[in-house]
């Protein structure tokens, strides 16, 4: 039977998984892959071979009440069909926030679950849907392995300097510090940068993760130096709906004066700001592209999204002393071939010079010229959790044995 495990990576609607199977000695491999949304409402079940042909679908009507229990329990039902010759043994999930705890995947059991718990306040839009699912499995699945891969834990080897707010030091005695976002995606960009160009992977690279969250990370030698998100999700650049770095005083503003309770100015800040709060009109890069010609207020969104990162851009050319290389990932990374234009553009002071057919089909390199040179990479989180997963549970079979 071939060993198999799940990974997850659980939203507050939506399910996405990935199915490995882990051959002796060789590197994860991705079996199926496919997501569940509209959870809560009318959902819909979508399974793909790696190729990307559909293998199955369901879908269920608001009155089903497919949520991402049922979800859960349909995925490991449908992969019992397989039963004969696979056995599953470990579920993996992407949980954002690990704090000050744990600095790289760990097996949950009940205490640290509860640790995790703790860290909801500073990752409210993404916590408590990473964590339901584990809770999930406990429950209806006693025994089954599972381990969290962290988004904060790349970062665990930024100076304290980098990590530190200027606040009295009893504030970061309880934690309060930069954290970093996006781990699992930049270990990722990382760990196939060698792949690219030999000298990048050495170098001073600047990875750019713009998706519906967004930030950049400083690799130096491929080890995060610095990075523009925080304590939380919400610092840096504006993403889809979080506005980014933010005077802390519109914050004391819109308490006192506007009179916002918490819970508003937390949603305002989280879920209405960003493209979607600039622009009034939407989230989506797609949408701001299509619209923004004939509407001042999607340009405007696209402007500022591209004016801040090429500043944050800047800051880490700082914080790296030079730049060799800046890697485009993530949805609008991928996918926007504009945005990727204008950022360029606005970098030829560093020397960055853009190759506009290579930009116009999608790279991998998109820069020309003999100045530090430009990538599109498409990320893989889903497999570095399948790699956490299976270190962490050999780990704990080695344990075991001894
Ligand atoms: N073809 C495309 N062109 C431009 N932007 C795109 C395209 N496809 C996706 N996007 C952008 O990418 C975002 C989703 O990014 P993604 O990395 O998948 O986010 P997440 O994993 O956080 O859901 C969308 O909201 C949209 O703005
Ligand atoms: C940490 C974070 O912002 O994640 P996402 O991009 O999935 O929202
Ligand atoms: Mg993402």
């Amino acid at each position: 039977m071939i060993p198999t495990f799940i990974v997850v990576n659980a939203g507050s609607s939506s399910l996405k998984f990935q199915v490995f199977e882990q051959p002796d000695g060789a590197e994860a491999r991705l079996v199926w892959k496919g997501l569940y949304e509209g959870l809560g409402g009318a959902s819909h079940f979508l399974v793909r071979d790696p190729s990307g042909a559909k293998l199955d679908e369901t879908t269920w009507s608001a009155e089903d009440g497919v949520g991402h229990e049922e979800a859960l329990m349909h995925l490991v039902s449908w992969l019992s069909q397989y039963r004969e010759e696979r056995k599953l043994i470990a579920i993996g999930h992407r949980v954002v926030h690990g704090g000050e705890t744990f600095s790289g995947p760990v097996l949950v059991d009940e205490t640290i679950l509860q640790t995790l718990e703790t860290l909801i306040p500073l990752a409210p839009l993404h916590q408590p849907h990473n964590l339901e699912p584990i809770k999930i499995v406990r429950r209806r699945l006693p025994g089954m392995p599972q381990v969290a891969c962290f988004d904060t834990g790349f970062h665990q080897d930024q100076s304290s300097l980098v990590t530190m707010f200027a606040l009295p030091r009893e504030m970061r005695e309880r934690g309060v510090r930069r954290y970093g976002f996006h781990g699992l995606s930049y270990d990722y960009i990382a760990s196939v940068l060698k792949d690219y160009d030999h000298g990048l992977a050495e170098g001073r690279v600047i990875a750019a993760h713009l998706g519906n969250g967004a930030s950049l990370c400083a690799l130096k030698g491929g080890v995060s130096v610095a990075t523009t998100m925080g304590f939380s999700a919400l610092d840096g650049l504006p993403m889809g709906t979080r506005c980014g770095a933010l005077d802390a005083g519109v914050v004391f503003y819109m308490l006192r004066e506007m009179k916002l309770s918490l819970e508003n100015a937390e949603r305002l800040l989280y879920t209405k700001s960003g493209l979607l709060g600039v622009s009034g009109l939407s989230n989506d890069m797609r949408t701001l592209r299509a619209n923004a010609a004939a509407n001042a207020d999607a340009r405007n969104a696209i402007d500022l999204f591209v004016y801040r990162i090429t500043r944050e851009i800047g800051s880490l050319v700082a914080a790296l002393g030079g730049i060799d290389g800046l890697v485009f990932t993530a949805g609008i990374g991928e996918n926007d071939a504009a945005t990727r234009a204008e950022v360029i553009a606005a970098l030829g002071w560093a020397g960055l010079a853009l190759d506009e057919a290579a930009n116009a089909s999608g790279g991998p390199r998109i820069s020309s010229g003999s100045g530090p040179t430009a990538w599109v990479i498409p990320t893989n989180e889903e497999l570095v959790i399948a790699r956490q997963t299976w270190s962490v549970l050999g780990a704990a079979q080695d344990k075991l044995a001894s």
